[in-house]
């Protein structure tokens, strides 16, 4: 791993995702929202979910980058909102250090801000979120992965003695 701060992964396929997504529902589904804003671009397949679980047809971006890989960098953002995200639910897919979080609480004070996943330093700043994962872990994204050939063991071995 290129980052020291993160020590081993949490996988996640569509499936796992889809229904965790659905399960976060399960907690919004009685409430009343306007629109959806995606925190892009990691919320924009929860944001798509979601917006079809909860029949919510309007939907908003706050385009917003720090990260490139696993390597955190200046926070830019590349688009905002025109309102204070009352009657709004604002979705990202995690919520890790919480810069993020931060910088689109104050751009909407007062959305619901929710995450599928949240780190024990981001946490606070989501209102909700489904499941919680060790700081120490990278959690990785289908969209970030792909099937690929892995080769039978025994040809693993038979290469490393050669
Ligand atoms: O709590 P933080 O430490 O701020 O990290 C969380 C943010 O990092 C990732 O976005 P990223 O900047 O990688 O952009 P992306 O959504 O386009 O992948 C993720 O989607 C969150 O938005
Ligand atoms: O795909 C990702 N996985 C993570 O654990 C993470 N933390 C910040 N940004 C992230 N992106
Ligand atoms: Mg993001």
């Amino acid at each position: 791993m290129s980052v020291d701060r993160y020590h081993q992964y949490f996988v996640i396929s569509w499936d796992q995702l889809h229904r965790d997504v659905r399960s976060l529902c399960q907690q919004l589904v009685e409430r009343d929202f306007e629109g959806i804003a995606a925190v892009t671009r990691g919320g924009l397949i929860p944001a798509a979910l979601i917006a079809r679980e909860l029949n919510v047809r309007l939907i908003d971006t706050v385009c917003i980058k720090s990260y490139e890989h696993m390597d955190q960098g200046g926070l830019q953002v590349l688009k905002g909102i025109d309102h204070d995200g009352a009657r709004w639910l604002l979705v990202d897919d995690l919520v890790d250090t919480g810069r993020t979080a931060r910088a689109v609480r104050d751009m909407l004070p007062r959305a619901h801000f929710v995450t599928v996943y949240a780190k024990p330093e981001g946490r606070p700043l989501v209102d909700q979120y489904l499941v919680e994962v060790p700081q120490d872990t990278w959690i990785q994204f289908p969209w970030d992965m792909g099937i690929t050939y892995v080769e039978p063991l025994v040809d693993q071995l038979r290469s490393q003695q050669e």
